[in-house]
């Protein structure tokens, strides 16, 4: 009881946050079928590295089927859920984010997308009677990434710059590193919520990944840190989804593009279940600029690592910490 009662204040939002503006009307929505969408796909990437797609090719079923099984699987007796985890890097978490101590006011179950070890993590990490769960991921996972990978194109081709799969070619590719991601956040607990505190569901961090698209219930609770540093909450919608920049992205673009900073806050009185594709390269490609942006005379912003490299130092850092920062060039060099 007494681990319980420090890790709930531990989770308390303190008076380190800036102050939060209500909920923010100024996301930009990029609706797929207006002509314009791919300049404004890039315009808010640079300026907040986040933005909300509609009109999708998502059908809405394969959402919140989805979710209906998710929420099944999280109704399992925690016992029955551990058995799942702690995950090891994949598998069923709770509290714990990471491997460092960080913690939120969250369950998930974190996978890898790779053919070999989500067969794998198949048999470790869902109990057999969610064969349901585990084929509506795959219908999910496969949706989005084939989504995400028209977006990636749209940015090429509005940069102007080819060839027009260069980045899309990385998150189809069969070695692709990306991950999925399903989170729970129950309502936060009552002596919380009258002390009038937000607790802490997913404490502050960017993605290290090259895109990642976040779609939940109509819970809100998502926040997002402007460039002035003040954070502003992300309107729920159930039927869209969120696209934010990640660290690989930053710099691919050399910095054009920004890794948004983003935290979730537990809601009083409802559940938020969120799902989040993570489109990552594959483990030995180098992120460097693409040389075909570069500008003549324009220097490197980061020395170069690969992904490989920047995911082992990723899981040496703590959730909240500036991973990008440690490979950036010194000004004038
Ligand atoms: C504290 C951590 C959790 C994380 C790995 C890390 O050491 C730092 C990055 C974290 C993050 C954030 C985005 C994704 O949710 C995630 C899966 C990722 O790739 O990087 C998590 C990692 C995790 O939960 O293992
Ligand atoms: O739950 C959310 O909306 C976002 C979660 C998130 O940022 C993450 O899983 O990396
Ligand atoms: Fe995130």
């Amino acid at each position: 009881m007494e681990i319980l009662s420090q890790t709930v204040d531990n989770l308390a939002c303190n008076n380190t946050c800036k102050p939060i503006s209500s909920t923010f009307h100024g996301i930009p929505v990029v609706d797929l079928l207006d002509p314009d969408a791919k300049t404004q796909i890039v315009e808010a990437c640079k300026e907040i590295g986040f933005f909300k797609v509609i009109n999708h090719s998502v059908p809405m079923e394969f959402m919140s089927r989805l979710e209906c099984e998710a929420i099944k699987f999280f109704n399992l007796p925690r016992l029955d859920k551990e058995k799942y985890g702690p995950p090891n890097a994949f598998g069923y978490g709770y509290r714990k984010i990471g491997p460092n101590n960080d913690v939120g006011w969250v369950e998930y179950i974190l996978l890898s997308t790779r053919p070999e070890i989500i067969s794998q993590d198949a048999q470790v990490v869902l109990p057999g009677s969610s064969e349901i769960l585990w084929s509506l991921i795959n219908e999910y996972v496969s949706a989005v990434k084939n989504m995400t990978c028209s977006i990636l194109e749209m940015i090429i081709e509005e940069l102007k710059i080819g060839p027009k799969d260069v980045l899309s070619s990385l998150i189809r590719d069969e070695k692709s590193d990306s991950c999925f991601r399903v989170n729970h956040y129950p309502p936060c607990p009552e002596r919380q919520a009258l002390s009038g505190e937000n607790l802490i569901g997913f404490g502050e961090h960017t993605d290290p990944q090259i895109i990642s698209v976040v779609r939940s219930n109509d819970t809100s609770g998502l926040q997002i840190c402007m460039r002035d540093g003040t954070w502003v909450s992300v309107p729920p919608d159930q039927s869209s989804f969120f696209f934010n920049v990640g660290d690989s992205m930053q710099v691919i673009t050399n910095g054009r593009f920004r890794s948004v900073k983003h935290r979730v806050l537990a809601h009083r009185l409802k559940s938020r279940v969120s799902m989040v594709y993570f489109g990552g390269p594959p483990l030995s490609t180098k992120i460097t600029p693409l040389s075909s942006l570069m500008e003549e005379g324009e220097e490197e912003l980061y020395e170069e690592f690969t992904w490989s490299e920047y995911k082992n130092l990723a899981n040496k850092t703590m959730l909240g910490d500036n991973r990008l920062g440690l490979f950036e060039k010194p000004v004038g060099q």
